[in-house]
């Protein structure tokens, strides 16, 4: 039998799916005009039209810590319009759904569960400067353990960039992440150093012949050029409730050991932090 556990993160995800999973904007074309049938938004343009005021004045920071309140009938779209607006201001643009009912049959008081929902729906952007080794995969080799079912598995990872080649030893997580993210040689990744996650970032142009059929999806990219390790400055997105739950599930303490640039994570926390799981 195979567990699957949820982390509150994918319960989150679930929602979005669903009901709503075919909005993907408000559906106008380059001069903000709803389109019949657009972006599985259908009709509603006078309500959409609406919406976009709204869309341009929160991007022009017009509207802030105001509110808008979306009135009709039952199922008349209210909350996928709601959702359309916040797609169009931005993919990464947090979206939290909240029913009254749920709001009392919920085990907390109305007044957290609020407060809850407000914090799902206001994102904060993270600037981050870290340490990735970014190169185009040659090779992935996995030794097979010499006793069969032997746990811990290890191998080489040959990455390369215009310029260089290196062989890095790979650990057994490492493995399974490049096995869950279906890593092959011709991707161009990214490992960020202290986490160790890996982002793929596409294919490499010099692999682009070596198949007949892509999938729609496939983005291709130039092998990257310099040294494979670089300082690279990433932006996390994340929800003020998100930040929340890392603070209640993890205990902090202060390492004057850890070097964090000024403008990382621990700048919102204040102080240079190694995080310790609780
Ligand atoms: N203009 C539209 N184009 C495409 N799908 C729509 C449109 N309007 C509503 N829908 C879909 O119809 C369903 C019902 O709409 P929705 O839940 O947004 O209504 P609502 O007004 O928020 O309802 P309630 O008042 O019950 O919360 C949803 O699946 C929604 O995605």
């Amino acid at each position: 039998m195979v567990e699957v556990k949820l982390s509150e993160h994918d319960l989150t995800r679930i929602e979005h799916i669903g009901a709503h999973s075919h909005i993907r904007g408000l559906g106008l074309d380059s001069a903000l005009e709803p389109r019949a049938v657009s972006e599985g938004m259908v009709g509603q343009t006078t309500a959409r039209k609406a919406a976009v005021v709204i869309v341009q004045m929160v991007k022009e920071g017009k509207i802030a810590g105001r509110a808008v309140l979306l009135a009709g009938q039952p199922g008349t779209g209210k909350t996928a319009i709601a959702m359309g607006m916040a797609k169009s201001i931005g993919l990464e643009t947090p979206f939290a759904m909240l029913a009254g009912s749920e709001l009392f049959s919920l085990e907390m008081s109305k007044t957290e569960a609020l407060m809850q929902a407000f914090r799902k729906a206001i994102g904060v952007r993270i600037k981050e400067e870290t340490e990735v080794i970014e190169g185009e995969v040659v090779e992935i080799q996995i030794d097979r353990p010499a006793v069969a079912g032997a746990a811990s598995k290890t191998g080489k990872l040959t990455l390369k960039t215009t310029e260089m080649e290196t062989v890095y030893d790979l650990g057994a997580k490492m493995i399974e992440a490049l096995g869950k993210d279906k890593v092959q040689s011709g991707d161009v990744i990214a490992i960020d150093k202290a986490s160790g996650k890996i982002t793929k970032l596409g294919r490499s142009f010099s692999r682009s012949r070596d198949y007949d059929a892509m999938g729609p999806q496939t983005k291709f990219v130039q092998c990257p050029d310099g040294e494979l390790q670089k300082r690279k400055e990433v932006v996390h997105c994340v929800t003020l409730h998100e930040i929340d739950v890392i603070n209640s599930s993890c205990v902090f303490t202060v390492d004057a050991s850890v070097e964090v640039p000024a403008n990382s994570w621990s700048g919102i926390q204040g102080d240079n932090l190694s995080l310790l799981e609780a």
